[in-house]
C-alpha cells in the first residue's frame, strides 16, 4: 500500500489550485486510492489536494526568518504573505464570469473548483495561530503604524471573506458588459474595419500630398495587389524565423504558472535570431540581392500577411475547438466571434513550439526593423543620395533601439498581459504580422516618398526626448520584473510596497510611485520622438502617436479592471496614494 506523508488532523500549508499561493489548511483525510488529502481551508474551505501541493508549515516559517527585507512595507509584505489568507479568490485564469449557455472549457474549470467549496457559514479568520512567529517584526513598528495596517487588515479581510462568498456561489451568466472591445458588435468591426484602414494609410502615404483633406485615396482592385510571388517570400521568412527559432541556443525558462499550476517552458533566443537574421540580409546584400523589390512590392506584402494572419486565426480557432478546457484563455468567452478575435486556447503550441510567443517577438518585430531598413535604402535610391537623410537614421536607430530591447529583455514578455490573459487569436495574430511592420514603420515610409530635412540641434533634442522614454519604460519595467521575480532583491529594499490579499505586493514608490503605468508613459514618449523626425508638413506621421495613446489608455483601463478584481483594497489604496494613471497631473 502506498505511504502518505501528512497525517490526519495535521496541520500544513495547501497550494490553492492553479496558483502558486499556499494556505494553512488542516488535513482531514486522506483517500489511498485516488492518492489526494481532504484539506480544509481556516474559512472551512475543503478542497482534495495531491500530496506535491503540500507542505510542512515549517519550510514556510523557515523562510520568513531569512527574510532581508527592510522597509516597514516590505516587513510587512513579508508578513503577509506569511500568515494565513483565505483562498477565496480564484486563479487569475478563471477570474471572468461564465456563461449559462457556455461550454464546458474554461469556465467548467472554474465550476468545478467551486463545488468542491463546501463553506456554509463564513467565519472569520482565525489568524492567532501564526502571531507568535511574526510578533518580532510587529514589535518593531511603532504604534500608530501598527493601528492603522491592523485595521487595513481588518478591511481586507472583510473584502476576502466577500469575495470568496461571491465566487463560490454566484452562477455568474455571460453579460455584455464582460467582453471587452465592445463586444461582439465591436470586435467585428475591429477585424474588417483594420486591415481597410491600414492600406487606406499606406495608399495615402503613397499619394503626392498625403494631406486629411484627400483621404479616402482610391483603393485599388484586389487582384492588383495579390501576388503570388510576394506571398512566397513572405512564407520564406516566417519559415526562416522559425527555424532560428527552433534553434537550441540561448536560456529555457518557465513561464508564469497556468490554471492548473503547470509552468510552461521557453527558450530565449530572440537576439541571437535577430543576429543571425542581420547575417542573412548583410550577406545578401552584399551579393547584390534587390531590397528594392519589397518598397515596390510594400501593399502586396501587407496583403500577404493579412491572408496569412486569417489563415493562421482560422487555423488557431480550429484546433482551439479540440483543446482540453485548462488550456483555454481566460479572456475566452463562449462566442464563437470574440473567440476567434481573442484566441480561444491561451498557449497553442506544436510540440514544444509556441505560435503566441514566437509570433509577439520574431517575424514581426525583427520583420519591422527589416523593412525600416528597405525604406532607407529606397529612400536614397528614389532621392538620389549618397547617404540616408538625418531623419531616416534618427527613426531607424530610435525603433532598432526599441526591438532590440525588447528581444535582449524577452523573458519580460512571459508576464505580459498577451501571453498571461488574451488567448492567441485575430487580434494578436494580425497585431503582431501586420500591425507591427507595416504599422510601425510607418514614419520611414512616409520619409521615402516625403523627405524632411531636420537639423542637428533639433536632432540633439529629439535624442534627448527618446532617451527620457527610454529610461522610463525601461526602468519601469526592470523594476517591476526584478520585483515580481524576486520581492526581496536587495537592489529594491529601499522601495515601498503595499501588501495585498494574494499575497502579491504592490510598488507604491520608484517609478510605480509616480504614475500607475510609467512603462506606457515611456513607451508614449518614444513614439513621440519617433514621428518628430518626420516634421510638421504633415498629420500623417502622427497617426502612430495617436492610435499608441490609444491603444495604451485602453489596455491601461483593461488592466486597471483586472488589478481591481485581483487585488481590491489594496489597489483602491494604490490609486489614492498614486492618483495618476499614465501622465501625471492630466490623467
Ligand atoms: N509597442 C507596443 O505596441 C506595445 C507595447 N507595450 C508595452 O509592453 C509592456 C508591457 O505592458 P503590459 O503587459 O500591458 O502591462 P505591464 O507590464 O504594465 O503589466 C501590468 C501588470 O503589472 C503588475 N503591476 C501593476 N502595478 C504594479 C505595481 N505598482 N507594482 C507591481 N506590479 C504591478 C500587475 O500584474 P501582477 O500584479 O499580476 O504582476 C499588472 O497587471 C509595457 O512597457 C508597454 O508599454 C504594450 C502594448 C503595446
Ligand atoms: C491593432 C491591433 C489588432 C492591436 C494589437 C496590439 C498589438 C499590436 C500589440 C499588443 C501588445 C503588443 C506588444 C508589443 C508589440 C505590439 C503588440 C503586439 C511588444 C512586443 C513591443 C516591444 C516591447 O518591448 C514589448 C515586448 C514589451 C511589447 C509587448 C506587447
Amino acid at each position: 500500500m502506498p505511504s502518505r506523508k501528512f497525517a490526519d488532523g495535521e496541520v500544513v500549508r495547501g497550494r490553492w489550485p492553479g496558483s502558486s499561493l499556499y494556505y494553512e489548511v488542516e488535513i482531514l483525510s486522506h483517500d489511498s486510492n485516488s492518492q489526494l488529502y481532504t484539506v480544509k481551508y481556516k474559512d472551512g474551505t475543503e478542497l482534495e489536494l495531491k500530496e506535491n501541493d503540500i507542505k510542512p508549515l515549517t519550510s514556510f516559517r523557515q523562510r520568513k526568518g531569512g527574510s532581508t527585507s527592510s522597509s516597514p512595507s516590505r516587513r510587512r509584505g513579508s508578513r503577509s504573505r506569511s500568515r494565513s489568507r483565505s483562498p477565496g479568490r480564484l486563479p487569475k485564469g478563471a477570474r471572468r464570469s461564465a456563461s449559462a449557455s457556455h461550454q464546458a472549457d474554461i469556465k467548467e474549470a472554474r465550476r468545478e473548483v467551486e463545488v468542491k467549496l463546501t463553506p456554509l457559514v463564513l467565519e472569520k479568520f482565525n489568524l492567532s495561530q501564526e502571531s507568535s512567529y511574526i510578533s518580532t517584526q510587529y514589535r518593531l513598528r511603532p504604534r500608530r503604524e501598527e493601528i492603522r495596517l491592523k485595521e487595513m487588515d481588518s478591511k481586507e479581510e472583510k473584502f476576502v471573506t466577500k469575495e470568496l462568498a461571491v465566487r463560490t456561489f454566484e452562477v455568474t451568466p455571460i453579460q455584455a458588459k464582460d467582453l471587452e472591445f465592445g463586444g461582439v458588435p465591436g470586435v467585428f468591426l475591429i477585424m474588417f474595419g483594420l486591415p481597410v484602414f491600414l492600406f487606406l494609410l499606406l495608399l495615402m502615404c503613397k499619394q503626392k500630398d498625403p494631406s486629411l483633406l484627400n483621404f479616402p485615396p482610391p483603393l485599388p482592385a484586389l487582384y492588383e495587389l495579390w501576388e503570388t510571388r510576394v506571398f512566397g517570400v513572405y512564407l520564406l521568412w516566417f519559415l526562416i524565423q522559425a527555424l532560428f527559432y527552433l534553434l537550441p541556443v540561448g536560456k529555457v525558462v518557465e513561464g508564469m504558472p497556468l490554471i492548473d499550476g503547470r509552468r510552461l517552458k521557453y527558450r530565449l533566443n530572440g537576439f541571437y535570431a535577430f543576429i543571425l537574421t542581420f547575417a542573412v540580409i548583410g550577406t545578401c546584400l552584399f551579393q547584390g540581392v534587390e531590397f528594392h523589390y519589397v518598397y515596390r512590392h510594400f501593399l502586396q506584402f501587407a496583403l500577404a500577411a493579412t491572408v496569412f494572419c486569417v489563415v493562421l486565426s482560422v487555423y488557431l480557432y480550429m484546433r482551439s475547438l479540440k483543446a482540453p478546457r485548462k488550456d483555454l484563455s481566460p479572456a475566452s468567452s463562449g462566442n464563437a466571434v470574440y473567440d476567434f478575435f481573442i484566441g480561444r486556447e491561451l498557449n497553442p503550441r506544436i510540440g514544444t513550439f509556441d505560435l503566441k510567443y514566437f509570433c509577439e517577438l520574431r517575424p514581426g518585430l525583427i520583420g519591422w526593423v527589416v523593412i525600416n531598413l528597405v525604406m532607407l535604402l529606397a529612400e536614397m535610391k528614389i532621392q538620389s543620395r549618397a547617404v540616408p537623410s538625418l531623419a531616416m537614421i534618427l527613426v531607424n536607430s530610435f525603433q532598432l533601439l526599441y526591438v532590440v530591447d525588447a528581444l535582449w529583455n524577452e523573458e519580460a514578455v512571459l508576464t505580459t498581459m498577451d501571453i498571461i490573459h488574451d488567448g492567441f487569436g485575430f487580434m494578436l495574430a494580425f497585431g503582431d504580422l501586420v500591425w507591427v511592420p507595416f504599422i510601425y514603420s510607418f514614419q520611414a515610409f512616409y520619409l521615402v516618398s516625403h523627405p524632411n530635412e531636420v537639423s542637428w540641434p533639433m536632432a540633439s533634442l529629439m535624442i534627448v526626448l527618446k532617451l527620457c522614454g527610454y529610461i522610463i519604460f525601461r526602468g519601469a519595467n526592470s523594476q517591476k520584473n526584478a520585483f515580481r521575480k524576486n520581492p526581496s532583491d536587495p537592489k529594491l529594499s529601499h522601495l515601498k510596497t503595499i501588501h495585498t490579499s494574494t499575497g502579491k505586493n504592490l510598488l507604491v514608490s520608484g517609478w510605480w510611485g509616480f504614475v500607475r503605468h510609467p512603462n506606457y508613459l515611456g513607451d508614449l514618449i518614444m513614439a513621440l520622438a519617433w514621428s518628430l523626425p518626420c516634421g510638421f508638413n504633415h498629420i500623417l506621421p502622427y497617426f502612430y502617436v495617436v492610435y499608441f495613446t490609444m491603444l495604451l489608455v485602453h489596455r491601461e483601463a483593461r488592466d486597471e479592471y483586472q488589478c481591481k478584481k485581483k487585488y481590491g483594497v489594496a489597489w483602491e489604496k494604490y490609486c489614492q496614494r498614486v492618483p495618476y494613471r499614465i501622465f501625471p497631473y492630466i490623467y
